[in-house]
């Protein structure tokens, strides 16, 4: 079995309960409120800016310039989605509500640069993995059993199209590489790291949907 697909099996948990989660249940059926939505874009806009330093950082540690590149190919392209957020979305979001990163959002973009400029080659990369495989399968999920003229048709369009399904491609045959050349400790190192940015991948949502602030 590939390595990516036992640490899917290992977290199938994590991604069982994302897919119950009322934010999923409710952007497939389109009933998701617009603060809800306006909350997670403006946090996955400040989101999705740290991910592209992430990635960037990672791909300074590639060991072959092949895979150099493809790191600072998903780098920039995170940039420009941020970018399209912003244009596309942001008005739609209160300026006294753009407050900077909510707890769980701060949480998992620190965790993500700490761990790329700590760690080795092999955790960074794996602990990048779960954005772009849960984003895929949630986008396919979505799209499979979602409502006719689902007012966040654009969102679902990206994460199940063609070009993203391309770039989550790439990551698995990075991550199986990687790990092909790794010892166990490495490897065990790399399933902690992923199972925790999974954990966080559920956090994201679940602090969009209670909105979630400060407590101070
Ligand atoms: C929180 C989060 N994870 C992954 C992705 C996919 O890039 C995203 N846009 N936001």
């Amino acid at each position: 079995m590939k390595f990516t697909e036992s640490l899917w099996q290992e977290n199938a948990d994590i991604y069982e309960k994302i897919l119950k989660h009322p934010f999923i249940l409710e952007l497939a059926s389109g009933s998701l409120s617009i603060d809800r939505f306006s909350f997670y874009i403006y946090q996955d806009s400040l989101y999705l800016n740290e991910f592209a330093t992430a990635l960037a950082v990672t791909g300074t540690k590639a060991p072959v310039s092949k895979d150099k590149l493809t790191f600072l190919s998903f780098a920039q392209n995170a940039l420009l989605v941020e970018g399209l957020l912003h244009e596309n979305y942001m008005d739609s979001l209160p300026k006294q509500d753009q407050k900077g990163a909510s707890p769980s959002a701060l949480a998992y973009t620190q965790y993500l640069l700490a761990t790329s400029s700590l760690k080795p080659y092999a955790v960074s990369a794996a602990a990048l993995l779960p954005c772009f495989w849960i984003y895929k399968r949630v986008g396919d999920h979505i799209l499979a059993h979602q409502a006719a003229n689902n007012p966040y048709q654009n969102w679902i369009n990206t994460y199940a199209g063609e070009e993203f399904a391309q770039s989550v491609s790439q990551m698995l045959a990075l991550v199986d590489g990687i790990a092909a050349q790794s010892t166990v400790a490495e490897r065990d190192s790399m399933r902690q790291a992923y199972r925790k940015a999974t954990q966080y991948e559920y956090m994201f949502w679940d602090s969009a949907y209670h909105l979630e602030k400060w407590p101070v």
